[in-house]
Protein backbone atom coordinates (compact mmCIF):
# COMPACT_ATOMS: atom_id res chain seq x y z
CA UNK A 1 0.00 0.00 0.00
CA UNK A 2 2.46 2.26 0.90
CA UNK A 3 4.69 1.80 -1.71
CA UNK A 4 1.43 2.09 -4.51
CA UNK A 5 1.08 5.33 -2.62
CA UNK A 6 5.03 6.26 -3.59
CA UNK A 7 4.30 5.60 -6.94
CA UNK A 8 1.22 7.39 -7.74
CA UNK A 9 2.14 10.18 -5.65
CA UNK A 10 5.84 10.16 -7.67
CA UNK A 11 3.73 10.02 -11.00
CA UNK A 12 1.62 12.13 -10.11
CA UNK A 13 4.04 15.00 -8.77
CA UNK A 14 6.74 14.09 -11.21
CA UNK A 15 5.17 12.38 -14.24
CA UNK A 16 8.32 9.94 -13.88
CA UNK A 17 7.83 6.52 -12.07
CA UNK A 18 10.05 6.19 -9.37
CA UNK A 19 13.96 4.57 -9.57
CA UNK A 20 16.13 3.21 -7.29
CA UNK A 21 17.80 6.24 -5.77
CA UNK A 22 21.14 4.51 -6.41
CA UNK A 23 20.86 4.33 -10.21
CA UNK A 24 21.07 8.22 -10.15
CA UNK A 25 24.52 9.82 -9.60
CA UNK A 26 23.71 12.15 -6.15
CA UNK A 27 25.81 13.04 -3.12
CA UNK A 28 24.45 11.22 -0.69
CA UNK A 29 24.26 13.98 2.57
CA UNK A 30 26.32 11.80 5.34
CA UNK A 31 25.45 14.90 8.10
CA UNK A 32 28.71 14.09 9.57
CA UNK A 33 28.31 15.98 12.95
CA UNK A 34 25.74 17.82 15.08
CA UNK A 35 25.76 21.28 13.10
CA UNK A 36 25.21 19.19 9.62
CA UNK A 37 22.69 17.41 11.83
CA UNK A 38 20.83 20.62 13.07
CA UNK A 39 20.40 22.03 9.47
CA UNK A 40 19.45 18.90 7.93
CA UNK A 41 16.13 19.11 10.90
CA UNK A 42 15.58 22.94 10.44
CA UNK A 43 15.39 22.67 6.84
CA UNK A 44 12.59 19.56 7.06
CA UNK A 45 10.84 21.35 10.12
CA UNK A 46 8.15 22.90 8.00
CA UNK A 47 6.76 19.61 6.52
CA UNK A 48 8.60 16.92 8.63
CA UNK A 49 5.04 16.73 10.48
CA UNK A 50 2.65 16.43 7.29
CA UNK A 51 5.72 14.02 5.85
CA UNK A 52 5.92 11.06 8.72
CA UNK A 53 1.94 11.32 8.42
CA UNK A 54 1.84 10.72 5.16
CA UNK A 55 4.81 7.87 4.85
CA UNK A 56 3.68 5.73 7.63
CA UNK A 57 0.64 5.76 7.05
CA UNK A 58 -0.08 7.80 9.92
CA UNK A 59 1.52 4.43 11.83
CA UNK A 60 4.01 6.40 13.61
CA UNK A 61 1.50 8.01 15.83
CA UNK A 62 0.82 4.45 17.29
CA UNK A 63 4.75 3.87 17.71
CA UNK A 64 5.15 6.96 19.51
CA UNK A 65 1.92 5.90 22.09
CA UNK A 66 3.76 2.69 22.61
CA UNK A 67 6.92 4.80 23.43
CA UNK A 68 5.15 6.69 25.85
CA UNK A 69 3.06 3.89 28.00
CA UNK A 70 6.91 2.23 27.91
CA UNK A 71 8.21 5.09 29.72
CA UNK A 72 6.00 4.50 32.64
CA UNK A 73 5.07 8.26 33.12
CA UNK A 74 2.02 8.91 35.10
CA UNK A 75 0.05 11.40 36.73
CA UNK A 76 1.58 14.30 38.41
CA UNK A 77 5.41 13.22 37.03
CA UNK A 78 7.97 15.36 35.98
CA UNK A 79 9.28 14.10 32.48
CA UNK A 80 11.34 14.79 29.70
CA UNK A 81 10.91 14.81 25.86
CA UNK A 82 14.80 14.41 24.77
CA UNK A 83 15.15 15.58 20.72
CA UNK A 84 11.76 16.30 20.73
CA UNK A 85 11.45 17.70 17.27
CA UNK A 86 7.96 19.24 16.86
CA UNK A 87 6.76 17.91 19.64
CA UNK A 88 5.17 14.44 19.11
CA UNK A 89 5.72 12.12 21.99
CA UNK A 90 6.11 15.79 24.43
CA UNK A 91 2.53 16.13 23.81
CA UNK A 92 1.09 12.76 24.73
CA UNK A 93 3.48 12.80 27.74
CA UNK A 94 1.65 16.14 28.93
CA UNK A 95 -1.63 13.75 28.97
CA UNK A 96 -0.20 11.27 30.30
CA UNK A 97 1.24 13.50 33.22
CA UNK A 98 -1.34 16.14 33.23
CA UNK A 99 -1.61 19.31 34.27
CA UNK A 100 -0.24 18.71 37.67
CA UNK A 101 2.89 17.22 36.22
CA UNK A 102 5.66 19.18 34.10
CA UNK A 103 7.39 18.25 30.88
CA UNK A 104 10.20 19.09 29.24
CA UNK A 105 11.05 18.79 25.68
CA UNK A 106 14.51 19.25 24.48
CA UNK A 107 16.05 19.81 21.10
CA UNK A 108 18.87 21.50 19.10
CA UNK A 109 16.91 22.37 16.04
CA UNK A 110 15.19 25.99 16.25
CA UNK A 111 12.73 25.77 13.40
CA UNK A 112 11.83 22.20 15.01
CA UNK A 113 11.20 23.69 18.07
CA UNK A 114 9.16 27.16 16.52
CA UNK A 115 6.65 24.47 15.07
CA UNK A 116 6.25 22.34 18.32
CA UNK A 117 5.48 25.74 19.96
CA UNK A 118 3.34 26.82 17.35
CA UNK A 119 1.49 24.05 18.07
CA UNK A 120 1.14 23.94 21.56
CA UNK A 121 -0.35 27.61 21.05
CA UNK A 122 -3.08 25.90 19.22
CA UNK A 123 -4.06 23.51 21.35
CA UNK A 124 -6.61 24.27 24.16
CA UNK A 125 -6.50 21.51 26.72
CA UNK A 126 -4.63 22.36 30.20
CA UNK A 127 -2.16 19.55 30.36
CA UNK A 128 -0.41 21.31 27.32
CA UNK A 129 -0.02 24.37 28.72
CA UNK A 130 3.07 22.14 31.36
CA UNK A 131 4.94 21.96 28.05
CA UNK A 132 8.49 23.88 28.53
CA UNK A 133 10.73 23.54 25.35
CA UNK A 134 14.33 24.10 25.48
CA UNK A 135 17.23 24.58 22.90
CA UNK A 136 19.84 22.22 23.79
CA UNK A 137 22.28 19.53 23.29
CA UNK A 138 21.07 15.54 24.14
CA UNK A 139 24.89 15.10 24.86
CA UNK A 140 24.97 18.30 27.58
CA UNK A 141 21.52 18.28 29.31
CA UNK A 142 21.21 21.61 31.08
CA UNK A 143 19.33 19.95 34.28
CA UNK A 144 20.93 18.44 37.24
CA UNK A 145 21.14 14.61 38.55
CA UNK A 146 18.35 12.39 39.34
CA UNK A 147 15.77 14.99 38.29
CA UNK A 148 12.99 13.00 36.09
CA UNK A 149 10.53 10.44 36.39
CA UNK A 150 10.63 8.85 32.83
CA UNK A 151 12.46 9.86 29.63
CA UNK A 152 11.09 9.73 25.82
CA UNK A 153 13.45 9.84 23.28
CA UNK A 154 11.69 9.46 19.72
CA UNK A 155 13.60 8.93 16.57
CA UNK A 156 16.81 10.77 17.99
CA UNK A 157 19.55 8.46 19.12
CA UNK A 158 20.15 6.82 15.94
CA UNK A 159 20.58 10.92 14.75
CA UNK A 160 23.34 11.81 17.79
CA UNK A 161 26.64 11.34 16.86
CA UNK A 162 28.58 11.01 20.31
CA UNK A 163 25.69 8.10 21.47
CA UNK A 164 27.88 6.95 24.38
CA UNK A 165 27.81 10.17 25.69
CA UNK A 166 24.04 10.77 25.16
CA UNK A 167 23.25 7.63 26.89
CA UNK A 168 25.26 8.72 29.78
CA UNK A 169 23.45 11.62 30.09
CA UNK A 170 19.96 10.14 30.36
CA UNK A 171 21.50 7.77 33.28
CA UNK A 172 22.88 10.86 34.70
CA UNK A 173 19.01 13.16 34.64
CA UNK A 174 17.03 9.87 35.10
CA UNK A 175 15.87 9.07 38.98
CA UNK A 176 16.91 5.89 40.55
CA UNK A 177 14.30 3.23 39.64
CA UNK A 178 12.87 5.55 36.17
CA UNK A 179 13.05 4.43 32.58
CA UNK A 180 14.09 6.21 29.50
CA UNK A 181 11.54 4.56 26.22
CA UNK A 182 13.39 5.49 23.26
CA UNK A 183 11.80 4.72 19.30
CA UNK A 184 13.56 4.39 16.19
CA UNK A 185 14.26 2.01 13.41
CA UNK A 186 14.96 -1.24 13.88
CA UNK A 187 18.25 -2.34 12.02
CA UNK A 188 17.12 -5.79 11.62
CA UNK A 189 19.14 -8.60 12.15
CA UNK A 190 16.92 -10.33 9.04
CA UNK A 191 18.11 -9.90 5.71
CA UNK A 192 14.22 -9.07 4.19
CA UNK A 193 13.10 -6.52 6.30
CA UNK A 194 16.60 -4.88 6.17
CA UNK A 195 15.97 -4.98 2.30
CA UNK A 196 12.13 -4.06 2.58
CA UNK A 197 13.17 -1.31 5.20
CA UNK A 198 15.71 0.24 2.44
CA UNK A 199 13.46 -0.64 -0.91
CA UNK A 200 10.51 1.88 0.67
CA UNK A 201 13.09 3.98 1.81
CA UNK A 202 14.82 4.29 -1.90
CA UNK A 203 10.83 3.88 -3.76
CA UNK A 204 8.72 5.45 -1.54
CA UNK A 205 10.26 7.95 1.02
CA UNK A 206 12.71 9.21 -1.39
CA UNK A 207 10.54 9.89 -4.62
CA UNK A 208 8.23 11.80 -1.83
CA UNK A 209 10.59 13.59 -0.13
CA UNK A 210 11.98 14.96 -3.35
CA UNK A 211 9.07 16.60 -4.86
CA UNK A 212 9.46 18.68 -1.57
CA UNK A 213 13.17 19.29 -2.90
CA UNK A 214 14.19 17.26 0.51
CA UNK A 215 15.70 14.18 -1.70
CA UNK A 216 19.34 14.16 -0.14
CA UNK A 217 17.98 14.65 3.76
CA UNK A 218 15.36 11.42 3.62
CA UNK A 219 18.68 9.93 1.95
CA UNK A 220 20.33 10.74 4.58
CA UNK A 221 17.23 8.37 6.76
CA UNK A 222 18.67 4.97 4.98
CA UNK A 223 22.53 6.35 5.99
CA UNK A 224 21.42 7.20 9.45
CA UNK A 225 19.35 3.39 9.60
CA UNK A 226 22.81 1.53 7.87
CA UNK A 227 24.87 3.09 10.72
CA UNK A 228 22.40 2.46 13.64
CA UNK A 229 22.79 0.00 16.64
CA UNK A 230 21.22 -3.02 16.28
CA UNK A 231 18.71 -4.31 18.83
CA UNK A 232 20.66 -5.75 20.83
CA UNK A 233 23.71 -3.31 20.71
CA UNK A 234 21.25 -0.99 21.83
CA UNK A 235 20.81 -3.22 25.15
CA UNK A 236 24.45 -3.30 25.80
CA UNK A 237 24.27 0.30 25.25
CA UNK A 238 22.34 0.81 28.00
CA UNK A 239 24.00 -1.68 30.42
CA UNK A 240 27.39 0.21 29.82
CA UNK A 241 26.40 3.27 29.97
CA UNK A 242 24.83 2.04 34.01
CA UNK A 243 21.39 1.00 33.70
CA UNK A 244 20.28 -2.02 35.56
CA UNK A 245 17.88 -3.63 32.89
CA UNK A 246 17.60 -2.92 29.07
CA UNK A 247 15.14 -4.49 26.85
CA UNK A 248 15.07 -3.75 23.23
CA UNK A 249 11.17 -4.86 21.51
CA UNK A 250 10.80 -4.72 17.46
CA UNK A 251 7.40 -3.31 16.41
CA UNK A 252 5.92 -2.94 13.36
CA UNK A 253 7.01 -6.22 11.54
CA UNK A 254 10.91 -5.38 12.44
CA UNK A 255 10.61 -2.00 10.45
CA UNK A 256 11.00 -0.05 13.97
CA UNK A 257 12.00 -1.27 17.21
CA UNK A 258 11.85 0.34 20.86
CA UNK A 259 15.05 0.22 23.62
CA UNK A 260 13.20 0.06 27.30
CA UNK A 261 15.71 0.56 30.21
CA UNK A 262 15.75 1.16 33.55
CA UNK A 263 17.78 2.93 35.93
C1 LIG B 1 8.35 9.18 12.46
C2 LIG B 1 9.27 8.45 11.56
C3 LIG B 1 10.46 8.94 11.20
C4 LIG B 1 11.00 10.22 11.77
C5 LIG B 1 12.26 10.64 11.06
C6 LIG B 1 13.47 10.30 11.60
C7 LIG B 1 14.65 10.69 10.98
O1 LIG B 1 15.83 10.35 11.53
C8 LIG B 1 14.64 11.43 9.79
C9 LIG B 1 15.82 11.84 9.17
C10 LIG B 1 15.78 12.55 8.00
C11 LIG B 1 14.57 12.89 7.43
C12 LIG B 1 13.38 12.51 8.03
C13 LIG B 1 13.42 11.77 9.22
C14 LIG B 1 12.22 11.35 9.87
O2 LIG B 1 11.01 11.65 9.34
C15 LIG B 1 8.84 7.12 10.97
C16 LIG B 1 7.74 7.26 9.93
C17 LIG B 1 8.11 8.21 8.80
C18 LIG B 1 9.16 7.62 7.84
C19 LIG B 1 9.79 8.71 7.00
C20 LIG B 1 8.48 6.57 6.95
C21 LIG B 1 9.27 5.30 6.93
C22 LIG B 1 8.53 4.23 6.16
C23 LIG B 1 9.02 2.86 6.58
C24 LIG B 1 10.36 2.54 5.94
C25 LIG B 1 7.98 1.83 6.21
C26 LIG B 1 6.71 2.08 7.00
C27 LIG B 1 5.76 0.92 6.81
C28 LIG B 1 4.46 1.19 7.55
C29 LIG B 1 3.94 -0.10 8.15
C30 LIG B 1 3.45 1.81 6.62
C1 LIG C 1 13.70 12.62 13.55
S1 LIG C 1 13.55 13.95 14.65
C2 LIG C 1 12.53 13.28 15.95
C3 LIG C 1 11.55 14.27 16.48
C4 LIG C 1 10.48 13.73 17.41
N1 LIG C 1 11.10 13.10 18.60
C5 LIG C 1 9.59 12.71 16.72
O1 LIG C 1 9.55 11.58 17.20
O2 LIG C 1 9.00 13.06 15.69
C6 LIG C 1 15.14 13.95 15.45
C7 LIG C 1 15.34 15.18 16.28
O3 LIG C 1 16.54 15.05 17.03
C8 LIG C 1 17.16 16.32 17.13
N2 LIG C 1 18.56 16.09 17.50
C9 LIG C 1 19.48 15.35 16.85
N3 LIG C 1 20.65 15.36 17.54
C10 LIG C 1 20.45 16.13 18.67
C11 LIG C 1 21.25 16.51 19.78
N4 LIG C 1 22.54 16.13 19.88
N5 LIG C 1 20.71 17.28 20.73
C12 LIG C 1 19.42 17.70 20.64
N6 LIG C 1 18.59 17.37 19.61
C13 LIG C 1 19.11 16.60 18.64
C14 LIG C 1 16.93 16.94 15.76
O4 LIG C 1 17.07 18.34 15.79
C15 LIG C 1 15.51 16.47 15.46
O5 LIG C 1 14.55 17.44 15.85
Amino acid sequence: MAALLGIVSTVAFTGQLPVNSRSRRRMVVKCSNSNDRQILFNRIAPVYDNLNDLLSLGQHRIWKNMAVSWSGAKKGDHVLDLCCGSGDLAFILSEKVGSTGKVMGLDFSCEQLAVASSRQNLRARSCYKCIEWIEGDATDLPFDDCKFDAITMGYGLRNIVDRDRGMREIYRVLKPGSRVSILDFNKSNQSVTAFMQDWMIDNVVVPVATVYGLAKEYEYLKYSINGYLTGEELETLALEAGFSSARHYEISGGFMGNLVAVR
